[in-house]
């Protein structure tokens, strides 16, 4: 018996993207129907971002007690229990998921549909037993794994970020495919967490990232033993005794490395098929849903949002996604999808975040720029904790406003965060030279690169002349 529902608004995808909809919607009084076919929270709370950067916590904890020696602190070495890591793993996911849970959303008011969706035609929408025919509909299915065509790769029992997380014994040898943020969190955590860590990667390593900062991250992960295998192309997988075996050709050799476990992170796609978007009249590659700079699809009844949308894929920027929908779906605004900054943070130790422009973007659009660089190695605090890798490097224009931040370093991703409120402000780097930051923190990094741009006026006569008078003057 099929259950005919009318909404002002259908949500499908109870990720990320789609609750914070649903969420701004319901508390706005709007009817929404949510749709979600598997775990409600998605791919962050549950295989992403919640679970990696809680394995990435107890790793750093490991390699803490690992460097502890350096501070004076003798500690035998490390004993890792890799279940109970496991369940500290799970125990985060399980702390914020009443946040994301189907009760929270039904005493919003949301009505949850617990279905796989697909578009029948340009109106309706089928979800198990229930039509929706609503006024709006948002898609946020958000990707999964892309898995390449690697001879063999299907006859072994590989990994991907859907069950990495559900391993509680300890790895012996990890090899990952995809030298992404993906592979390098990931990979980094369990080389913390004594497994014997291969990274390969079709290409180059961190392409889209300042390669000064880059070499700074790539530098720690191969000092702590981390196999590097960039512009190297897996040929062919089989079992081995240990687990896994993958041959790839070296110059004219052929080359064989063996591992336990494989991690395949070579980038995701898009969950698009099962929409019938076709029947939709809604335009889409197998990159992503084609929409406006409202986010509106070719079907001017439905929204797309998130990684269902291809390009960037990050839980800030489907949040921001949400953001613009409910002001244009809800109050007929016309807010722009690129007119805010979109910061990224790789989790890993050091570090590497990244906010508006780097470098080499503002040297192919304009020579007129300006680069400002400080070193943690000058910042009191990074000596104390003996954390001193790493810069921020901050571009501008010629009139000292901030084009884009890159800082590779301790907690990165929080510096930045001043430096995103600055580029959101249109604001010049010397606007931060006369804040008073709290004496020893990292952030005095932020200070200290701002004051660069004055170094050039200590050269000039005039400048010299007034101090000189003032002297005089006593
Ligand atoms: C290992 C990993 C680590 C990450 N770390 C970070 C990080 O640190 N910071 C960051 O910002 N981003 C991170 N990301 C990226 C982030 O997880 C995604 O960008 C974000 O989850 C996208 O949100 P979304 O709403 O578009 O999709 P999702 O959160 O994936 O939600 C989509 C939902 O739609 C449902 N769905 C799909 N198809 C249908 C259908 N036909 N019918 C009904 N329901 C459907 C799915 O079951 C899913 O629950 C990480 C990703 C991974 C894989
Ligand atoms: N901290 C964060 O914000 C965070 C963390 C994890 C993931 N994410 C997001 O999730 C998405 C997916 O991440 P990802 O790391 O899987 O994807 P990615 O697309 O960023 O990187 C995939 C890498 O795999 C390589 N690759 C492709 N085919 C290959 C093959 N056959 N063999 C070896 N390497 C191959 C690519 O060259 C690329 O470097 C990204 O958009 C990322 O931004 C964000």
């Amino acid at each position: 018996m099929e259950e005919e529902l009318t909404p002002d608004l259908c949500v499908i995808g109870g990720g990320s993207g789609g609750l914070s909809v649903a969420a701004a919607a319901a508390q706005l009084g709007v009817s929404v129907v949510l749709v979600e076919k598997g775990l409600m929270g998605g791919d962050c709370l549950n295989y992403g971002c919640v679970p990696s950067k809680a394995l990435l916590a107890a790793a750093k904890r490991a390699d803490a007690v690992r460097t502890a020696s350096t501070f004076g602190i003798d500690v035998l070495e490390a004993q890792i229990d890799h279940r109970a890591v496991h369940d500290h793993v799970h125990r985060a996911i399980a702390n914020i998921a009443p946040n994301d849970s189907i009760e929270r959303f039904t005493g919003l008011g949301v009505r949850v549909v617990q279905a796989q969706a697909s578009f029948l035609d340009k109106d309706t929408l089928e979800a198990g037993p229930v039509l929706v025919r609503a006024r709006r509909f948002v898609i946020a299915t958000g990707g999964t794994p892309f898995v390449p065509a690697i001879p063999g790769l299907d006859e072994i029992p590989y990994l991907t970020n859907e069950t990495i997380f559900d391993i509680g014994e300890r790895v012996q040898h990890l090899i990952v495919l995809g030298g992404g943020p993906i592979g390098f969190e990931l990979g980094q955590a369990h080389a913390m967490l004594g497994a014997e860590v291969s990274i390969f990667d079709t290409g180059a390593f961190l392409t889209k990232e300042d390669p000064e900062a880059a070499r700074v991250l790539l530098k720690r992960l191969e000092e702590s033993g981390v196999a590097m295998y960039p512009n190297t192309r897996v040929e062919r997988i089989e079992p081995s005794v240990q687990g896994l075996a993958v041959h790839f050709h070296h110059g004219t050799d052929n080359v064989i490395v063996k591992g336990s476990h494989l991690l395949v992170a070579t980038g995701r796609r898009p969950n698009l098929k099962p929409l019938s978007l076709d029947r939709a009249g809604i335009a889409h590659t197998d990159r992503g849903i084609k929409v406006s700079e409202q986010l509106k699809t070719s079907n001017r009844k439905v929204y797309a949002i998130g990684d269902a949308v291809g390009g960037q894929q990050f839980t800030h920027l489907a949040n921001y996604h949400a953001s613009i929908v409910i002001k244009n779906a809800l109050f007929r605004l016309k807010p722009d999808v690129s007119a805010m900054p979109i910061p990224r943070v790789m989790y890993t130790d050091p570090e590497l975040a990244q906010v508006g422009l780097t470098e080499e973007e503002a040297r192919s659009k304009s020579r007129r720029i300006r680069i400002y660089r400080w070193p943690f190695a000058d910042n009191d605090r990074a000596q104390c904790e003996r954390r001193t890798d790493g810069f921020i490097k901050v571009i501008t224009k010629k009139d000292g406003t901030i084009l884009g931040v890159t800082i590779v370093g301790p907690e990165a991703g929080e510096l930045l965060q001043l430096w995103i409120v600055a580029i959101a402000k249109e604001m010049r780097i010397g606007d931060l030279t006369s804040l008073v930051l709290p004496y020893p923190t990292y952030s005095e990094i932020s200070k200290r690169v701002a004051f660069a741009y004055y170094r050039p006026l200590l050269n000039k006569g005039w400048l010299r002349w007034i101090i000189g008078l003032l002297r005089k003057l006593g």
